[in-house]
């Protein structure tokens, strides 16, 4: 099963946790669909908190936490979620729904939180959209750009990435 292939290991640069799948040789930074990571295989002690990436610590000089709402189309790297197996929208789909998400986060309807937790083509959407603190040079830089731009609290317009679309809240 699924827990079986992949492990935790530690990054010795960034000093977080990535996922390896010893089958397919793969690996990422984020929790792989499917896999609970208090099941797999650790390198050394990792808490389920650090194999979150959630930087439990207040972020380093220069960091910043956010979340975001991450909607798909049939050109993103990665045209699949724990949603859908294969994503089929048109970029044009993509942002027509992202507009709608826009304008009811705005309009104080629902947050941004509670809608990622159901809506977010991103394995975040199961932390309610949480990306955890970050500094320059882990996210896309389109994606970096919006966010670090963006006050506490603040939501963004839509902003593009290679991953499709996304509306981002900055929260610390
Ligand atoms: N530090 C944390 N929490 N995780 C590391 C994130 C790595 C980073 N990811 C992104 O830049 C995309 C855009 C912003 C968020 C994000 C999330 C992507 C979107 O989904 P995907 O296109 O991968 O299927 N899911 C995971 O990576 C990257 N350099 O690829």
């Amino acid at each position: 099963d699924v827990n079986s292939q992949w492990e935790t290991r530690i990054s010795r640069s960034r000093k977080i946790v990535y996922y390896y799948n010893r089958a397919t040789k793969e690996s990422t930074w984020d929790l792989p669909p499917g896999v609970d990571p208090s099941k797999i295989k650790g390198y050394g002690e990792v808490t389920v908190q650090q194999a979150q990436n959630i930087n439990p610590l207040e972020g380093g000089a220069g960091q910043i936490r956010a979340s975001h709402l991450l909607v798909k189309h049939k050109g993103s790297r990665r045209p699949t979620s724990w949603k859908e197996p294969t994503i089929k929208r048109t970029k044009e789909e993509a942002l027509e729904v992202i507009k709608s998400y826009h304008s009811r986060i705005t309009s104080g309807e629902i947050t941004l939180e509670e809608l990622a937790s159901t809506e977010s083509d991103c394995s975040s959407a199961k932390r309610n959209g949480d990306l955890g603190f970050f500094g320059e040079g882990q996210m896309q830089p389109s994606f970096e750009e919006a966010a670090f731009k963006l006050e506490v609290g603040e939501l963004s317009e839509p902003v593009w990435s290679d991953s499709g679309v996304h509306l981002i809240l900055r929260t610390k």
